[in-house]
Parts: C-alpha cells; structure tokens; sequence
C-alpha cells in the first residue's frame, strides 16, 4: 500500500512518498522558493538498503502549478523516482478546517469549496494548500484524495478555552473563536510521547512545544488537546519567524491611524514582518543565536523574547493540566536549538523542570530525554513527522471505507 503525502506551502511544496506496509519512506522532498529566481528541489529516493540517494535541482520555478510538474518529473522518473500505478491514495495537509472538519475528510468538489471559505481565516495557507489539491486531483485522477487538517486535533477544546470574551452572536453568527492549528504535529508527537513514557496515551498529560517557522504550544490532557496558542488564525500565541503572536488587539487600529498604513498592510506587518524578523532581522533561530551570542542588542531581544514568551506559556498551562507527564520540544528550533529548549525550561525548578545541560547537546533524528534524574518532568526532543501522520490517517480512511463497502 503507497501513500503520497503532500504538503503544499506558500513558498514550498513538501512530499513524500510511503509504503505503508512498513511505514518507509520510498521517495521524499521538498521544492523551496517557489515564485523566486532560486528555487530549488532536494530530493531523495530509498535505495533499498537504508539510505538515499540525494538530488538537487535549481531552477527558477514561476508558480505552484510549475512546481508540481517538475516534481512529477522526479517523483515518477525511473530511476530517480518510483512507480506510482499502483498508488492508494493521496493525503493532503490542509491548516484551516474551521468546524466544519474534525475527522480525515475524502476531498471531493464540496469539500474543497468549504476549505476555500476558510481562506479568509488561514491566507498564509489554505490557498496553497487547495493549489497542491487541485494539482493532485488533476494528477492522479481515479485516486482517492483525503485532507488531514491542522486544527482537527484541537476540536477537543473545552468551550472555556476556545471561547473569546466577545458578544456571543460574534461565535453563534460568525464562528469567531480559537481553532488552533499544528495539530497533526502536536498529535503526532503526543502518541511518541506516551509511547516514550510508557503510558497509554489517553492517560498521559503534555505540554506540546512546535517550535518552527510557525510556532505553538499546546495543553494535553490525558491525550487530547484542550488548549493551544494558536488562535482564530495562526497569528496568535508564541513568537514566530516571522508572525508577531499575542499582541493587544487595539494595535491593529491604533497603528493604521497613526503610521498612515491600510489595515492590510498593517496586517502583512504582523504576519510577514514581524517575530523574530522585526525584532533581530532574520528568521531563522540559527542566525538569531549567533546574533545573540556574538553581543548584538536585538539578536539578544529577540532570543530573550522568543524564550521568554514560550516560558509564559509553560507556567499557564502547567496550571490548566495540574500534572505535567512531559514537555514535548518538536519542530526546526524545538528539535535542533539546545540554547533555545535551556533557556526555555531556565528557572523552572520549582515545578519539577531541570535540564541536563550534557544531554541538551545531544543531536539526532529520534527521540531523546533533556531532563536530568530529579527532574519531575521528562523533557523530550520528538522529531515530528507531519507527513506520516497524514499518510497513517490518510490510509485509515481509505480502508475505513473499503471495509464498508464505499
Ligand atoms: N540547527 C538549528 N538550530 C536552530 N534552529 C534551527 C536549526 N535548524 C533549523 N532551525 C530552525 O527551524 C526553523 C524551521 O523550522 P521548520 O519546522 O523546519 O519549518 P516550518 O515551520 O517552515 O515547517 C528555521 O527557521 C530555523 O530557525
Ligand atoms: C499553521 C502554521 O503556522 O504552519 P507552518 O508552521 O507550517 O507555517
Ligand atoms: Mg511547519
């Protein structure tokens, strides 16, 4: 059984290509760039033996559409690619579901026009998301397609802790409230928690950390998420590369009175120019430590408030779950940024979080504890993998409805 798991970006388009038999990945890559002079395609395909062999391709590539038929190219070349006749089915990372999707969903034209509706809500994804749908659908046409979306794993959510302390008809009339995102991540990351741990995962309570590009922090209790820092869109919560998180909600007009800027262009700011970017000038935490580290003023800020605000975010949900099992640390920075994971478990003695500085240091792609013996909570660095979680719940469905007979 092969599942193709597509994740497509607003300036990337991720694959990977799995046989679910044994959950190996036969082929995988990621086109960076895309719409930029620079684009270029990593690509790697299993020779059999436990390793893979790499490729790289630039060239400029115009569009979405563009992209997607030169990683065809790849993906279904004879010897840089694989055979894909026999393909059950295609997942798709969709970040905004609203309501409306709290399951795998099989896409179909009814489907895809709900997730246009929540445009609006995720501008900086769900457009993307819908191109790389439609180039797929267009693709591979008599194979069924299903969208795993970031904010199903947060419907768990209490209504006190999804519900802004707005009028109730900005909710009952226009679904104005906490949907949350990063979800297939957070889920994914809590399953390899509990199996870390020992636990079943319906007893095991986390604090789940993705710390990317994007950024959130998440509250599970007993294996489900009941709070998260992502908001009605994915601007809200934690500092982001580029993504400002909480900010006072007068802001937006106070700034376009007083800069002269359109509403949009302030809301560009907070989402494109702001984070790590507005403070420091970069967006990557590896440039933001050496800034740090190398004495400069705004580097220094920016890693301070990176931290500082992933710190609130830990004391306020240790006290939402009462027992913490595990703090997870998931994502580009979680996974790989030892300075970023000390500084923010820093001073937390007092709730049983001690990092073992030796074991901080540790680099690798499985799983591995960061917290010392008297250390209450184990502190655990899980590499996520979005796109086997999509490609395990993509084949759920799948047989699911062959099972009965669909
Ligand atoms: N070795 C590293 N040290 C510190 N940060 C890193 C390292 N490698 C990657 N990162 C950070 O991870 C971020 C990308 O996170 P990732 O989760 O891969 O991206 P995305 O959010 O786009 O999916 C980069 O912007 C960079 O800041
Ligand atoms: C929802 C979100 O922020 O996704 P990403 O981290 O991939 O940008
Ligand atoms: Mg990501």
């Amino acid at each position: 059984m092969k599942i193709l798991v597509i994740n497509s970006g607003s300036s990337s388009i991720k694959y990977q290509l799995f046989d679910m038999n044994n959950q190996s990945v036969l082929v995988a890559g990621i086109l960076e760039e895309i719409g930029r002079t620079g684009s270029t395609l990593k690509h790697r395909k299993n020779n059999g033996n436990g390793e893979f062999a790499e490729f790289t391709h630039s060239q400029p590539v115009h569009d979405h559409a563009a992209g997607f038929h030169l990683i065809m190219e790849f993906l279904a070349h004879p010897t840089k690619g694989w055979d894909l006749s026999d393909l059950s089915g295609v997942g798709h990372r969709i970040v905004h579901g609203g309501e409306a999707f709290r399951l795998p969903t099989l896409i179909d034209k009814e489907v895809i026009s709900t997730i246009k509706a929540m445009i609006p809500l995720a501008p900086l994804h769900n457009p993307a998301n819908l191109i790389g749908v439609e180039l797929a659908l267009e693709q591979f046409q008599s194979v069924p397609q299903v969208a795993i979306f970031d904010t199903a794993f947060h419907q768990s959510m209490p209504s006190y802790a999804f519900r802004y302390a707005l009028p109730n008809e900005m909710y009952t009339d226009y679904r104005v409230r906490r949907y949350g995102f990063h979800g297939t991540s957070h889920q994914y990351v809590a399953k390899q928690a509990a199996k870390r741990l020992h636990l079943p995962l319906d007893s095991v309570n986390l604090i789940s950390l993705h710390l990317g590009n994007g950024a959130s922090a998440t509250a599970i209790r007993q294996g489900r998420s009941i709070d998260t820092s992502m908001g009605m869109t994915p601007l809200e919560g934690l500092i982001m590369g580029t993504r400002c998180g909480d900010i006072d909600p007068a802001l937006q007009g106070y700034l376009v009175r007083v800069t002269g800027k359109t509403y949009e262009e302030i809301g560009t700011l907070f989402e494109k120019a702001s984070g790590l970017q507005g403070i420091c000038g970069s967006n990557d935490m590896r440039e933001v430590v050496r800034l740090a580290e190398s004495g400069d003023s705004f580097g220094t800020l920016a890693l301070d408030m990176f931290c500082y605000r992933i710190k609130k975010y830990i004391g306020a949900y240790f006290a939402v779950l009462g027992r913490v099992d595990a703090i997870v640390f998931t994502g580009g920075i979680g996974e790989n940024s030892p300075t970023v994971r000390g500084r923010c478990c820093e001073s937390l003695d007092s709730l049983g979080i001690v990092v073992d500085e030796g074991l901080n240091q540790h680099r690798g792609r499985e799983p591995f504890s960061i917290n010392s013996d008297e250390s209450r909570v184990k502190l655990l660095v899980i590499p996520t993998n979005e796109e086997l979680e999509i490609a395990i719940q993509t084949l759920e469905l799948i047989q699911a409805r062959q099972d009965s007979g669909i």
